[in-house]
């Protein structure tokens, strides 16, 4: 696709993906991004991939999505001048919180955020490292309206189209640098 095009004129960001099969469960065929996380020029790539799509939109935060949200999430903030919040497990944020429940291709869990993370009005860039069945990022989205916030786009390294996660979240802009 167009994303996957404008990516290879130097760098082909699915090299620093690697499958691997059976992890965690049987029938999963998960994608490690570690060898992405271990190349500093690969992730600076990346990372520019990221930001090109995030460009004028008057972000106010950045929220990345315990764990491996958190990795492009982080950077994606540093980059935007912006805040970032994180979206953790149950029980890990010491202050007030909401929680929100999801469906995992692989289970089911819940995620939560601080209460105080999110002003009325904030606009939020949403990132995660994978869209797979778009539970998790459902989830998400649905603590940002909670709290007030304007989600203006959904964001991740790379979309599991088969799993068809987009349509759990239809409404918002999405942005994957990579499709499978
Ligand atoms: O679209 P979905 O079907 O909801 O799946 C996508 C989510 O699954 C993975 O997280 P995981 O729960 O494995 O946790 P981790 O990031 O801590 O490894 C991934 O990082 C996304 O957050
Ligand atoms: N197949 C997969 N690989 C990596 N992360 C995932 N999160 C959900 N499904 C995944």
């Amino acid at each position: 696709n167009a994303t996957d095009k404008l990516s290879t004129n130097f760098f082909i960001l699915k090299n620093y993906i690697r499958d691997i099969q059976g992890f965690p469960k049987e029938g999963i065929v998960f994608k490690d991004i570690t060898p992405l996380l271990i190349d500093a020029n690969a992730r600076k790539e990346c990372l520019g991939i990221l930001v090109s799509a995030v460009k004028d939109k008057k972000i106010d935060k950045v929220i990345g999505v315990e764990s491996r949200g958190f990795f492009f999430g982080m950077l994606l903030a540093q980059e935007l001048n912006v805040g970032f919040v994180p979206v953790r497990k149950p029980n890990k944020l010491p202050f007030d919180t909401i929680s929100a429940s999801y469906d995992l291709e692989y289970g089911t869990d819940t995620l939560e955020i601080h209460t105080d993370a999110i002003q009325k009005g904030d606009r939020i860039l949403i990132h995660d490292d994978v869209l797979a069945t778009g539970g998790t990022a459902k989830a998400v989205c649905e603590l940002v309206e909670r709290l007030g916030g304007v989600i203006v786009q959904c964001n991740f390294l790379m979309e599991i189209t088969f799993l068809n996660g987009r349509e759990k979240i239809a409404g918002n802009e999405i942005f994957a640098a990579i499709t499978y």
